[in-house]
């Protein structure tokens, strides 16, 4: 953590265990990728295209202080807003919220599953538009505590959004596309799908290593996630192995989402990941993440970019799908849902993993 004292909720939980597999994230500094520092911007490059997840440190950086002192502040206001009455959480139920598009809005434990079997996902979720929270759109319907919090949100998104806008411009340069490709198709004051996401699965207790939250890619271009427990596990690529991430104080784990495969014709991973209840001494308790997704703008279309080492990747013979972002998030994100559940819509739920999931 450097010079930044470690924030009490770290000090108040027990430790990730010893002897467990990790995954072995490299760490890049935040402070280095925005001096363009050019081993870090390597380093960045061969992240994404290995691994996919990465760990950020944001100590070394003021933005990268700010955006983790902001998460430690959002995992209070999580916490508050999953101990609302289940009525006062419904005004933003996802299912009904006006414009919520069935996928915006808080998603109750157990209305969406996690496999093609059926199984409901062990945790409840509450998923915030960007464009709610920077003035884009209309506001959604919200409980009033998060309203109250609404300069907290906006702080935390426009921090996490321009960190993704300096990764993508760095990604963009790596892969020697036309210089501000990537970044343009992720403006800010554009409609997207980008959100904050509050998660909260209830601890299942010592010994119980149930899955949470399915085994899953992201959607969309870059995932800034903050954890706090143990439970995140990536596959580590050719392999079936699952091996756990572990939380560390003053870092982000960031992951590359479909997007990014699609864009770069798989040059770039979005690698396979998916949530147990946390390990040791840890199962004991409620796991909270907090999470910064970012998405290409409402309009483009999920398709490989032209130029630079883009040009040199195998053409497929199959016809690009060609859905928008739109289309694509709403496919992966309304096709599990528990209601009128069918095993065929989960299949078409999948994303860039495709044959990759075992479930
Ligand atoms: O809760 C976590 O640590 C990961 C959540 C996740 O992968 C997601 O929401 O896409
Ligand atoms: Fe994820």
């Amino acid at each position: 953590m450097g010079d930044i004292p470690l924030p009490p909720v770290w000090q108040s939980l027990p430790p990730f265990p010893d002897g467990l597999t990790t995954a072995p994230l490299i760490t890049l500094h935040l402070d280095k990728l925005q001096a363009h520092d050019p081993e870090e911007v390597a380093a960045l490059f061969k992240c994404g295209k290995e691994l996919g997840f990465f760990y950020l440190d944001l100590t070394g950086s003021p933005d990268g202080r700010k955006l983790f002192a902001d998460a430690q502040e959002l995992l209070e206001l999580e916490k508050r807003f999953f101990a609302l009455p289940d009525d006062e959480k419904a005004v933003c139920d996802r299912d009904t919220v006006e414009g919520g598009s069935g996928y915006y809005g808080w998603k109750k434990i157990g209305s969406a599953v996690m496999d093609s079997k059926g199984t409901p996902e062990r945790h409840e979720n509450y998923t915030i538009k960007k464009d709610d929270i920077v003035g884009n759109c209309p506001p959604l319907a919200a409980p009033q505590l998060i309203k109250d919090n609404s300069a907290l949100l906006k702080s935390f998104v426009l921090n996490a959004n321009a960190q993704v806008s300096l990764m993508l411009s760095l990604l963009n340069d790596s892969l020697g596309l036309p210089q501000g490709t990537l970044p343009s198709l992720h403006r800010l004051p554009a409609l997207s799908g980008d959100h904050v996401r509050f998660i909260r699965a209830p601890a299942r207790g010592v010994g119980n290593s149930d899955q949470t939250a399915a085994e899953h890619t992201d959607f969309g271009s870059l995932t800034i996630l903050f954890n706090w427990l143990g439970g995140l596990q990536v596959q580590l690529p050719g392999s079936k192995e699952w091996v756990y991430v572990r939380p560390v104080p003053g870092c982000a784990i960031v992951n590359l989402g479909d997007a990014m495969v699609k864009f770069s014709a798989g040059l770039l991973r979005s690698n396979m990941h998916r949530v147990l209840n946390p390990p040791g001494k840890q199962a004991a308790e409620t796991r909270y993440s907090l999470v910064y997704f970012s998405r290409p703008e409402d309009d483009v279309v999920m398709r490989r970019l032209q130029g630079g080492l883009v040009d040199l990747q195998p053409v497929s013979t199959e016809p690009e799908e060609g859905y928008t972002s739109k289309e694509w998030i709403l496919r992966r994100g309304l096709g599990p849902k528990t209601a009128g559940f069918k095993p065929e819509n989960w299949i078409k739920s999948r994303g860039t993993e495709g044959a990759r999931s075992t479930v």
